[in-house]
């Protein structure tokens, strides 16, 4: 570790309450943000976010084992430590929490959440156990810190709607904040996973944004839903990838949703590039 380094990495679940026990007991307030680590400028700005709400920012990085399929990247999921505590305290986190496996799911850990409402279809229906890997985790991550407040990007936005339902169904005491999705210049959004791509697919990854802004205008012009939908899945399809889904559901339950009149919508859209597998989504407002 950098010896000029200020923030404090903890690796245990008991060493991250002594801390969190010894903010509190000076008056102070804590957010949490939970990540799988390989920081980028979209966990910085979730960080920024939380040094505005909080006054002590603990960051989580751990790569969680159960949101993953035994066929996805888990051994290839990149893991930046040293960078990431860098990145982590330039963004104003004070506290860095590092559990390993063994932190989190000790020997006979049998314990999952089960999940319904936002958790269903879009990703589920690729990623069946994913929301009861990642609902399962976070659950233990809020339980551990017991934060104020606790900071998702809509970058993952099914996965913020899932948490929000996980916070209000247990009665977890925390605030859920949503932060809104960071991008390159030429409109991809910022993933750890970005850095799979050739430069092939890098080239093409835009689309997935263009299509989903083409979309959003046609529906906000009048356009039919399904036919705005029906034109971008095209789009993204001609730009080359493997559509996993590309969908119009409700902001907020996720539900199907078919007029603008049914409430607030959303564009979802999960596709494949050569190995690499990108989500991204924006609202339809105006
Ligand atoms: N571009 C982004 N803008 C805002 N928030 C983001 C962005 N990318 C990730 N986040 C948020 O950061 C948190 C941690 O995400 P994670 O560590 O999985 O990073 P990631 O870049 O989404 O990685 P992955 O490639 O696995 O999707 C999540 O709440 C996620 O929504
Ligand atoms: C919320 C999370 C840290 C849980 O492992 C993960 O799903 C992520 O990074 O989005
Ligand atoms: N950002 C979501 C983490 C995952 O894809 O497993």
């Amino acid at each position: 570790m950098s010896p000029s380094r200020t923030i404090h990495p903890v690796y245990t679940v008991d060493e991250l309450r002594a801390q969190v026990a010894a903010w509190r007991a000076e008056g102070d307030t804590v957010a949490l943000v939970p990540t799988m680590g390989a920081l980028h400028a979209g966990h910085a700005a979730l960080m920024e976010a939380a040094a505005k709400l909080a006054q002590r920012v603990i960051v989580s990085i751990f790569v969680n084992p159960t949101q993953f399929a035994p066929t996805e990247d888990l051994s290839r999921y990149p893991r930046t430590l040293e960078a990431d505590l860098d990145r982590a305290e330039k963004a104003g986190a004070h506290l860095a929490f590092v559990p390993d496996a063994e932190e989190m799911y000790p020997k006979g850990f049998a314990t999952t959440i089960s999940l319904e409402g936002p958790a269903l279809g879009l990703e589920t229906d690729f990623r069946p156990t994913h929301f009861a890997g990642v609902a399962t985790v976070v659950a233990k991550l809020l339980i551990q810190t017991a934060p104020d407040v606790a900071l998702f990007g809509e970058k993952d936005y099914q996965q913020l709607q899932v948490v929000i339902r996980l916070g209000h169904d247990l009665n977890l005491p925390v605030r859920i904040v949503g932060v809104p999705t960071v991008r390159e210049p030429d409109g991809l959004a910022l993933s750890s996973r970005n850095v799979y791509l050739g430069t092939e697919e890098r080239a093409a990854a835009p689309a997935l944004h263009r299509s989903l802004q083409a979309a959003a205008r046609a529906i906000i012009d009048g356009a039919d839903i399904a036919a705005a939908v029906a034109e971008a899945r095209e789009s993204v399809i001609a730009a080359g990838f493997v559509l996993d889904y590309l969908e119009a559901r409700h902001a907020e339950t996720l539900a199907p949703i078919a007029s603008r009149d049914e409430g607030p919508i959303r564009l979802l859209v999960a596709a494949r590039i050569g190995a690499t597998r990108l989500i991204d989504n924006i609202g339809v407002s105006g």
